[in-house]
């Protein structure tokens, strides 16, 4: 579960309001697809989440853990991929693996098992002994979600996932995001992608010039605006107001 209120996040020495308020409650068991037009302030929410930026004002909790209070404790229930997996191009794919298992304590017969299951999942098993420096954007980007799944964290916290990844690979991961919510757990993911965020949310947020516009179901959307249209037009006819 993640709980954020009040959050507010300014840039440049509070020239640049990036956020301005907000509260969002994503539940356990759902999916929940975070949309808004470039700079709406998708990417500065994920940062706070995840404790890589510090709110101004406000609150964010990981399963009832404040991430800037008890940052350590909040993080081991989170798995993150960042929009743009930049890693350490020096190490080689298993390398990185086992560096971010000792970073999160996970036993080795266990971290074997789960890099050896994502792995095939991913279809690049063969690749992890050779250098990330020869990795194309894709296998980079799927080296990074094993990486972030492989403490077994129940608060997925993904910025854009999809982009890079070959269509079965993306195939496999939305099982695999639907499969964790159907468990009990935690999927926060942001996507331009409408039709992904149409097939897979189990509820939206919209976020547009750092405020949430609505929260809430497709269906609650599309009652609001009195219509059966597409999440795209609805979308856009949400932000151009
Ligand atoms: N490091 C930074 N310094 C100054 N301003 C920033 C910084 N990062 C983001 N901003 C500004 O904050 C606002 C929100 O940006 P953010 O990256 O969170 O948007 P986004 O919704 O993720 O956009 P996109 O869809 O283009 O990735 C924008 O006005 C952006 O220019």
């Amino acid at each position: 579960m993640i709980e954020i209120k009040g959050v507010s996040k300014t840039y440049g020495k509070g020239k640049i309001k990036a956020l301005n308020n907000i509260n969002l409650e994503v539940r356990d068991g759902e999916i929940f697809g975070f949309l808004g037009p470039n700079g709406a302030g998708k990417t500065t929410t994920i940062k706070q989440i995840t404790g890589i930026l510090k709110p101004d004002s406000g609150t964010i909790k990981i399963n009832g853990i404040d991430i800037v209070k008890n940052p350590v404790e909040a993080k081991k229930h989170i798995g993150f991929v960042p929009d743009n997996p930049e890693i350490f191009n020096r190490l080689r794919g298993m390398e990185y693996l086992n560096f971010i298992g000792d970073v999160y304590e996970v036993p080795e017969d266990e971290r074997y098992k789960r890099i050896n299951e994502l792995s095939e999942a991913f279809e690049i098993r063969d690749a992890l002994s050779s250098s990330i420096n020869s990795y194309s954007h894709g296998m980079k980007q799927k080296l990074v979600l094993i990486g972030a799944l492989l403490h077994n964290p129940s608060v997925w916290v993904l910025d854009e996932p999809m982009v890079g990844l070959d269509p079965k690979s993306a195939f496999i991961l939305k099982e695999m995001m639907r499969k964790h919510a159907d468990s009990g757990k935690t999927v926060f993911f942001s996507t331009h992608v409408m039709e992904v965020a149409e097939r897979l949310c189990d509820r939206i947020g919209i976020i547009k010039k750092g405020e949430i516009i609505f929260v809430g179901t497709l269906d609650e959307l599309r009652h609001l605006r009195k219509d059966n249209d597409s999440l795209e037009n609805l979308f856009l006819e949400l932000i151009e107001e």
